[in-house]
This record gives structure tokens, C-alpha cells and sequence, in this order.
């Protein structure tokens, strides 16, 4: 039987995704607990938090006190502190072998009835749970970045995964007021799949001149309605986290994937976008 009352939730975690699922889970009254490798990480991870909130406050975008919500959120690099959790969603590194260590010692720690989910944006979700006795309850919970913010959530279905972890994964998410889609276990998944190509190609376009960066990045935006171009967007995902997304595809789906040239050499450079000041923009 699968535990469906949820009132703590662990995240494994605390960096970007990690912190913004905490805060998402504290902010729609779940007792949280965030898990990482070093208690600096965990400071870091709840600093960001902590502003994010007192943004949303001074805005009067909050129902209760910055306060009442952070207090829901425990820090700890112990993975014995997740064992009380009646839920668990891993966003650590963008790494097969740690996500299936992190899994591995989760089912040696929580409840058998403990749903564990995945916010891996383009690993399979299968290969991860196959290091488990009990693959059948690991499914997919892709937030997307800035949770806070962002409104959906792509719930993954792996090979294993059974029909009542998918449901209730879907219905966490929208006690979490995000809206739900599915994606079977393939690479990439329905978003990355067909994000990461539009990327790549918009940067192949930028570096064979067909157009300059704004207006490339006008023409899909006026052209098509969607609220950023390939290459902001590109900057503001991470050039580093748009190569690593990409080199998955194309290890796994082939040539039409293939990162391109000048995104490789930009994160070779240094120029990962929005957080190192530089990308296919300038950031103050
Ligand atoms: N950043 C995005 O735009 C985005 C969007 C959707 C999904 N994701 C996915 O979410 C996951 C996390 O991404 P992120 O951007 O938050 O990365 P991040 O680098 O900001 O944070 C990862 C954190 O995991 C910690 N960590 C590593 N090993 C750990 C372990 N064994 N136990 C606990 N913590 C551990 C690291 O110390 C780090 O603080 C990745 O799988 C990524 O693909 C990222």
C-alpha cells in the first residue's frame, strides 16, 4: 500500500530546485525536510528561500508570515532525518550514479510505503530505480525553474512506475498549485525533448549569422508568442545545464541532437549566461 497522507516532505538537495521545492512544499503548509552534503549548502539553500519569501511578502503575494512558512522547512545533512517523510523528491546533481547512491540509501532509509520522486530533467527514471528492490514506487516530478514561479509540473512514468504512484504524484503537485502533464520514460521527456533542439538551433542560427541575437530572439518571440527566445532563454536556464541536457539526447537519441558547436564553446569559456554575468547577453 502506498502512504497517501502527506504531511512531510523531504527534498534531497538544497541548490537551486531543492530550495525552490522546500519552499514551494512550506508555503502550501507541508513540513519540509532539506537535505544536503555540507551545512553551508543547507544555509545557502534556506538564504534563498528566505529572500524569495520576503520578496513574495512584501508583495502580498503570501497567505501566512515569510516566517510561519520557513519554520516548516528543516535543514540537515543527515539522510536519517528524511525517514519521518512521507514523501521524497531528489533534486541533487544531474548524475546517474549519484541519483541511484541517493535512491539506494533512501530505500534503506524511508518507510516501504514512501512514494520517492525524481526531479532529474532528463535522466531515465527507470535506470535510476532499477538499483531499488522496489523500483515501482520511484516516478518523476519535474518542477521547473523558478518553482515558485513556475506553474507546471511534468510528472514522469517509468517502466515500473505503478499507476497509483503516477496519481498520487499528480495530486501532490496540484496541492502544490502547479498544473500536471505526463511523459512516458523516454529522453528528455515531452519539455526538454523538444526544448533543447529549439536551443540549439536557435544558437546554430546566432553563429551562422543568419540573424543577430535580438533579432533572432524577437523573431521567436513575436513570431511565435513565446514569452522568451532561444538564446535569453538559453542564458537564463544555464548554457552549462542546456550542454548536459543536450549531450543526454544525443547519447541517446542521436545526431539530430548533437549540442551545438558554439554552446560547447561557451561553456568552455566560462560564459554559462545569467549567473556568471555572461552569456549570449550581458548581465550587470
Ligand atoms: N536548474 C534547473 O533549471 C533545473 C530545472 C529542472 C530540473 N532540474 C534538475 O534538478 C536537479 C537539481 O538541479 P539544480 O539546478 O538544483 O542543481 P544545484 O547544483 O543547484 O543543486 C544540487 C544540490 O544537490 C546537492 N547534492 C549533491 N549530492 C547530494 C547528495 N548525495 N545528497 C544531498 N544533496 C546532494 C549539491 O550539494 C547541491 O547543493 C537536477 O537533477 C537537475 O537536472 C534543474
Amino acid at each position: 500500500m502506498l502512504r497517501t497522507e502527506i504531511d512531510r516532505i523531504g527534498v534531497v538537495g538544497a541548490g537551486t530546485m531543492g530550495s525552490g521545492i522546500a519552499q514551494v512544499g512550506a508555503t502550501h503548509s507541508y513540513n519540509v525536510v532539506m537535505r544536503d552534503l555540507e551545512p553551508e549548502l543547507i544555509e545557502d539553500g534556506i538564504a534563498t528561500v528566505e529572500s524569495s519569501l520576503e520578496r513574495l511578502e512584501s508583495r502580498e503575494d503570501l497567505e501566512e508570515s515569510s516566517d510561519r512558512i520557513r519554520d516548516r522547512i528543516e535543514g540537515t545533512t543527515a539522510i536519517d532525518a528524511l525517514a519521518d517523510c512521507d514523501l521524497v523528491v531528489e533534486a541533487a546533481v544531474e548524475s546517474l550514479s549519484i541519483k541511484r547512491e541517493i535512491f539506494a540509501d533512501l530505500e534503506g532509509v524511508c518507510g516501504e510505503d514512501v512514494l520517492l520522486a525524481t526531479n532529474t530533467s532528463t535522466l531515465s527514471i527507470t535506470s535510476i530505480a532499477s538499483v531499488l528492490d522496489r523500483p515501482e514506487r520511484v516516478v518523476g516530478i519535474h518542477f521547473m525553474n523558478p518553482v515558485p514561479i513556475m506553474d507546471g509540473v511534468e510528472i514522469v512514468v517509468g517502466e515500473k512506475t505503478t499507476d497509483e504512484v503516477t496519481e498520487l504524484a499528480h495530486e501532490v503537485a496540484r496541492t502544490l498549485g502547479k498544473t500536471t502533464w505526463e511523459s512516458d520514460d523516454k529522453p528528455g521527456f515531452v519539455t526538454n525533448r523538444i526544448l533543447m533542439p529549439w536551443i540549439n538551433e536557435g544558437i546554430r542560427v546566432f553563429d551562422e549569422g543568419v540573424a543577430t541575437r535580438d533579432d533572432i530572439d524577437a523573431g521567436m518571440e513575436l513570431g511565435t508568442n513565446v514569452p522568451m527566445g532561444p538564446l535569453s532563454l538559453a542564458d537564463h536556464i544555464g548554457l552549462d545545464i542546456c550542454l548536459h541536457a543536450s549531450e543526454t539526447l544525443y547519447e541517446e537519441l542521436g545526431e539530430r541532437f548533437k549540442p551545438a558547436y558554439l554552446l560547447k564553446r561557451k561553456v568552455e569559456a566560462g560564459d554559462l549566461g545569467k549567473k556568471t554575468g555572461t552569456g549570449f547577453y550581458d548581465y550587470e
